[in-house]
């Protein structure tokens, strides 16, 4: 079937108590027994965020989101060893003003629906997950990362030459505090697992074959407290940060097309791009 928003979605039953759907870079697999469901970014080799991606996203989200049988997400990679590579550089390069923000509103709008969300999220972090692979983290009720000391995490923006914006760093600030958050933003830092823990970026470090079933246990504790009582809760905690984007949404935009376009900018990105191709060959 074709959405409103032109992206081609197949659909499937595989059992009674499951239901499952597919786009091109998302799957989601609802298990109605449980309520939760578990939606799988596959986008090969590093699930890094293009439109296309953000826009499935924010559209399958939104499904679940009117669904009465869905309480719980789990976000997870089906790619081993990434969660998500981040935003993909090719969007921010050698593209033009409109394409720009066009990808940005994008950004906002799977945003605005992954951290306003009223149902339990949790990121299965099973990969890497720097910058906004971060950011999808950091907007989930629950972080569970795997225990793998190749994985990092982390904002690392400054590191490409590119700022992280005010709401990457408002929920960063709200999970980590201002100071941990100044560092670790001005540095670019990218954290392994258990230093991840330490400063309190990710909940849990478990062994790479129990995140999944580390978040299914999670999200059973999270059921027990009356949905009603936590999701105004979350909405007391989140307005004001969710808010600021809306209100500032227009703004945003402009800040970013002017920054992405400059031409210093873009041949950070260029050279940082050449980098991470070298690395790979
Ligand atoms: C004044 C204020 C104004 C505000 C202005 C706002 C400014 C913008 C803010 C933007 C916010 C967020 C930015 C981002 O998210 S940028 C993305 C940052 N991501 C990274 O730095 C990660 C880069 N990738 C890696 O470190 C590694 O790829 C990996 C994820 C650790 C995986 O390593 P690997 O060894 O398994 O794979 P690798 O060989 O490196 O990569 C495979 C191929 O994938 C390509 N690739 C990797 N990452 C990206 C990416 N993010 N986008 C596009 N392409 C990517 C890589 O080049 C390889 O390609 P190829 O096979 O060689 O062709």
């Amino acid at each position: 079937t074709l959405s409103p928003y032109g992206v081609h979605q197949k659909h499937g039953q595989i059992s009674n108590q499951r239901r499952q759907f597919s786009n091109t870079y998302i799957s989601v697999e609802m298990d109605d027994a449980t309520g939760v469901a578990v939606m799988k970014m596959k986008r090969p080799p590093v699930n890094s965020l293009n439109l296309e991606l953000l826009t499935e996203f924010a559209i399958s989200l939104e499904k679940l989101e009117i669904d009465r049988g869905c309480r719980g997400v789990i976000l997870t990679s089906a790619i081993p060893k990434i969660f998500s590579a981040g935003l993909d550089i090719t969007e921010m390069c050698g593209k033009n003003a409109d394409h720009y923000g066009e990808f940005w509103r994008a950004l906002q709008e799977m945003w605005l629906k992954l951290y306003g969300s009223n149902m339990v999220t949790i990121a299965a972090i099973n990969g890497s997950s720097p910058a906004g692979g971060c950011l999808l983290a950091v907007s989930c009720d629950y972080r569970i990362m795997a225990d793998n000391k190749k994985y990092t995490i982390g904002l690392n923006e400054t590191q490409l030459g590119i700022v992280a914006p005010f709401w990457f760093k408002d929920i960063m600030t709200d999970t980590i505090g201002h100071r941990a958050t100044e560092r670790s933003l001005e540095l670019g830092m990218l954290y392994s697992p258990t230093d991840a823990l330490k400063i309190g970026l990710v909940d849990e470090v478990v062994a790479e074959d129990k995140v999944l079933s580390t978040a299914s246990a999670v999200m059973a504790q999270w059921f027990a407290v009356p949905d009603h009582a936590r999701q105004l809760t979350k909405s007391m905690m989140r307005k004001p940060n969710l808010d600021r984007l809306v209100t500032h949404r227009e703004a945003d935009i402009k800040n970013f097309v002017s920054f992405i376009s400059r031409d210093s900018i873009q041949k950070s990105l260029q050279i940082y791009m050449e980098m991470l191709k070298k690395k790979g060959s």
